[in-house]
């Protein structure tokens, strides 16, 4: 997919409904495959014709839709997988200039733009979830969709790429340190501490807004699960505004951050671990150096 005119950071390049839809943890192929085909036969024909134009990269041991619908399927809302006819026209790059999101209020997925798109510009998204080093990126993708990624991020110098790694391995472990924490429910201030680190990380390696708006989803969440909602409404604010270029001003994450900022204790995640660090959005310093702010803000 290609841009033909210029295209604002921010703006919504589309939003759609999902064809077909199926639950991201399905009971074997051969169910799959028989739901799937299903799913497919009862389309319109015009549907029928462009979802069989559609790439397949799998095997069709299972039928065609289901090999279809597994090489364009997207994840959205809770946990299914849906082809969405546009944006399964969209090429993956590890480091993208488009964004794809589950909204909620309008039952569609949207795409927008997250850097300005010129005119002749590939229109890329990532099919990942996290961006791990340059051979895990690699094998996956050829392993699950039979290519070699040429995107920038992957045709980096080899010194170049090292240093890169080198970060992005550094951010693996971040983020399964911290799961381990999560799931022992240890150590809150170093998980912080820990993002913290991942936030400089994605900054110096210019990972880009995805990555940086889910390290800041962390941050938010850790500070409302023990209660912090001064420091949490700061972060908020932060997100959210990645979050409206992401996602849009109705997207689902930007709007669960407005009421994060404006009621906070009515958030469902708050004081879930603990009301150890519990406070009130009334004591954001004011009037602070930017170094004695960041001092507060990340418990250092
Ligand atoms: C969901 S489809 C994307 C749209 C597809 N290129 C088309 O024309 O319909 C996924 C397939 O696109 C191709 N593809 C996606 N991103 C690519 C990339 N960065 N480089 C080369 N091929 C890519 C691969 O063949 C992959 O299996």
């Amino acid at each position: 997919m290609v841009a033909t005119h210029p295209i604002p950071r921010g703006t919504r390049i589309l939003s759609e409904t999902a064809v077909i839809t199926m639950s991201a943890t399905f009971p074997d192929f051969d169910t799959a495959g028989k739901v799937v085909d299903a799913k497919f036969r009862a389309l319109p024909d015009e549907q029928q014709s462009l979802f069989l134009a559609l790439h397949n990269c799998q095997h069709t041991d299972h039928g065609l839709a289901l090999a279809i619908a597994r090489t364009n399927g997207l994840p959205f809302g809770d946990n299914e997988h849906g082809v969405f006819l546009e944006t399964a026209r969209i090429n993956h790059s590890c480091l993208p200039n488009a964004h794809h999101a589950w909204n909620a209020s309008l039952g569609q997925l949207t795409v927008h733009a997250v850097e300005d798109i010129k005119p002749g510009e590939e229109i890329t998204i990532t099919y990942m979830a996290n961006t791990p080093t340059f051979s895990m990126r690699q094998n996956h993708l050829k392993d699950t969709f039979g290519f070699t990624c040429t995107c920038k991020l992957c045709s980096m110098s080899r010194s170049r790429r090292k240093i890169s790694d080198h970060s992005l391995d550094r951010m693996l472990d971040i983020e399964s340190e911290n799961e381990e924490r999560v799931r022992w429910g240890r150590s809150p201030l170093a998980m912080l501490h820990a993002l913290r680190e991942g936030l400089r990380l994605v900054e110096k390696e210019e990972l880009g807004i995805t990555t940086l708006a889910r390290l800041y989803r962390d941050v938010v969440d850790i500070l409302l699960a023990n209660a912090d909602v001064a420091r949490a409404s700061v972060f908020a604010k932060k997100e959210r505004a990645l979050r409206v270029v992401m996602e849009g001003e109705d997207g689902t994450r930007t709007t669960e951050l407005k009421g994060v900022m404006e009621r906070p204790r009515d958030n469902m995640r708050f004081g879930y671990r603990s009301w150890d660090w519990l406070s009130d959005v009334s004591e954001v310093p004011k009037g602070l150096e930017e170094e004695a702010f960041e001092s507060w803000l990340w418990r250092a």
